[in-house]
């Protein structure tokens, strides 16, 4: 991977002080903690400012070897969105200046938000903050530098970092992943981009915004495999209006670098040269250097092994975030720090403990249009696997039958219900839209609360919303409820109004 230097400005210094501070001494260490959480991203911040905040005493102890905010702050969802809406606000010819305004303003937006995940905001809230790795002792202590911290309850919140495929030449010719793109001052003319993932898309196309010609390049027959086919084909026609080249189904087998850039060699494609190299091809967990053997801490196949209450093989050390999960998302980490609090300090001999397969996880890819989706959805690839024998059944309303998508122009777009076979249970839904993620949380909402999409059809939507879509899937569906006898009734209740 390329390192490229962190600009040294106003922005950078004060968002560095807040999460890394230089001067920062770690304390004593108490004689035992009720809770060490090794990780300072989303779900340690969450797990730590939980327990501390109850006001009840707890000794808590926090680890973070890097950046306090883990990737969400640093080098993920906060300089990803500050990227897109910078790019969105772009008009073209786009100048050179304006992809170095775009750069600044997330350096800016990073340094805002850096206090709330700042070494001295959590040390005032009570926790013990020790900057440095954590690496287990025994199933009850955990080292940091010479300093050891004995526990009665741990979480291992370490997050994830880039994956990057063993590619022929790719090292050698020099790549940026997530963690060093948001340090560029200047736009690459030519970037291509590895992985049709949510990185790949939503930075292709503020890139694209932003004057850089992007070529993204995909493995799998389409972009976005974790949604459905109709939301990846949306996206993909999306992209190429704004002048992306996508390329799906592509093997990469060599990439070399020469005085005219980097060639990059597929077996289904012919060479492209381009500038920079953008790898965003899926995460590893950050779990090696943890000494996960000595606290008999199992691994699985998203990372950490947990239960169903977040529970590792060792019961008094728990797991939270991306290093244990499939949903890799700041509020999914954040929920599943929240549930660890409950089930490792507050369930006597057993009592009350919550499930993290109860808990409804939304998710949005923030193109343009928005992909939205919660539940199981149909990614297009065996629909009755669900259910065997019994497929879902699908609702559908195109955008285009929702009178605000007319008036706000947009190209393209559709609402996705999944009900289940027999009744009327929301299995899942995607919506894509623009702004679709913030009216997904009503579809989330009913999946929580168990209500149907007869319960929605009595919802009032304002005129004209984006939202008036879920009203109409509403109607269709009750539409589809109309029995013969039921059209009967009706008309005999008419004739007697
Ligand atoms: C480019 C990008 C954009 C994204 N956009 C979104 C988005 O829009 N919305 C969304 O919901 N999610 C988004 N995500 C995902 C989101 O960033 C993650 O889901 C979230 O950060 C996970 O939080 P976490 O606490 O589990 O892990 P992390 O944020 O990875 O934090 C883990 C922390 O643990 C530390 N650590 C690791 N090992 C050790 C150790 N041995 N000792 C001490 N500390 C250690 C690391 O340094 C890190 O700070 C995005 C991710 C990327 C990469
Ligand atoms: N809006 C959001 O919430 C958001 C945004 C960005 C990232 N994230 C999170 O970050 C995580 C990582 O995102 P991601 O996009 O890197 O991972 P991903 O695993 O979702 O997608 C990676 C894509 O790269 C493709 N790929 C793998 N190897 C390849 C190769 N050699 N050549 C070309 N393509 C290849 C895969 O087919 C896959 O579609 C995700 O799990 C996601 O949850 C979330």
């Amino acid at each position: 991977m390329q390192s490229i230097a962190l600009p040294q400005d106003s922005f950078n210094q004060q968002w560095l002080a807040a999460i890394a501070p230089e001067d920062w001494v770690n304390p004593q260490p108490a004689d035992c903690y009720d809770l060490v959480v090794v990780g300072g991203g989303p779900a340690g911040l969450v797990a730590a400012a939980g327990a501390a905040g109850l006001g009840l005493g707890l000794k808590v102890a926090l680890i973070e070897r890097r950046w306090l905010g883990g990737d969400c702050l640093n080098v993920g969802c906060v300089p990803s969105k500050s990227l897109i809406a910078a790019a969105k606000a772009a008009r073209s010819p786009v100048e050179p200046e304006t992809f170095a305004a775009a750069m600044a303003h997330l350096r800016a937006v990073r340094s805002r938000l850096a206090v709330h995940d700042s070494a001295q905001r959590f040390q005032g809230l009570g926790v013990d903050v020790f900057l440095g790795e954590g690496r287990f002792q025994d199933p009850r202590a955990i080292a940091v530098g010479s300093q050891t911290l004995r526990f009665k309850k741990a979480v291992i919140a370490t997050g994830t970092r880039p994956h990057v495929p063993p590619i022929p030449g790719l090292a050698a010719a020099g790549f940026v992943t997530n963690e060093t793109l948001f340090n560029w001052v200047q736009r690459p003319d030519r970037l291509a981009i590895l992985g049709g993932g949510p990185i790949g898309c939503e930075l292709a196309q503020a890139f694209a915004r932003l004057g850089t010609h992007v070529t993204l390049i995909q493995r799998r027959s389409r972009l976005l495999p974790r949604e459905s086919a109709a939301a990846a084909a949306i996206v993909q026609r999306a992209l190429e209006r704004e002048g992306i080249t996508v390329l799906t189904g592509q093997t990469v087998t060599q990439v070399d670098r020469s005085p005219l850039g980097c060639e990059i060699q597929m077996a289904q494609h012919p060479a492209i040269v381009v500038d920079e190299i953008l790898v965003a091809t899926g995460r590893s967990p950050n779990v090696e250097t943890l000494n996960l053997e000595v606290a008999q801490v199992a691994l699985g196949p998203q990372g950490i092994a947990v239960n169903d209450f977040l529970q590792t093989s060792n019961p008094r050390i728990f797991a939270a975030g991306d290093v244990c999960q499939g949903d890799r998302f700041t509020h999914a980490a954040d929920a599943a720090a929240r549930l660890v609090l409950q089930n490792a300090l507050f369930t006597p001999f057993g009592l009350g403990k919550g499930r993290w397969s109860k808990v409804t996880i939304p998710r949005v890819t923030y193109t343009d249009p928005e992909v939205a989706s919660v539940g199981w959805i149909d990614p297009g690839e065996g629909i009755s696997s669900i259910i065997p024998g019994r497929a879902p059944r699908l609702i559908e309303v195109p955008l285009s039958q929702v009178d605000r998508a007319q008036t706000d122009r947009v190209a393209e777009g559709c609402l996705q219900v999944w009900l289940a076979p027999d009744r009327d249970q929301i299995l899942g839904a995607t919506l894509i839209a623009p702004h679709a993620g913030e009216t997904i949380g009503e579809i989330a909402l009913a999946m929580a609360a168990g209500w149907g999409l007869g319960r929605l059809a009595k919802v009032v939507h304002p005129y004209p919303t984006q939202a008036e879509c879920i009203k109409k899937a509403a109607d269709a569906y009750r539409k589809t409820q109309l029995s013969d006898r039921t059209r009967q009734l009706l008309a005999w209740l008419h004739r007697w109004s």
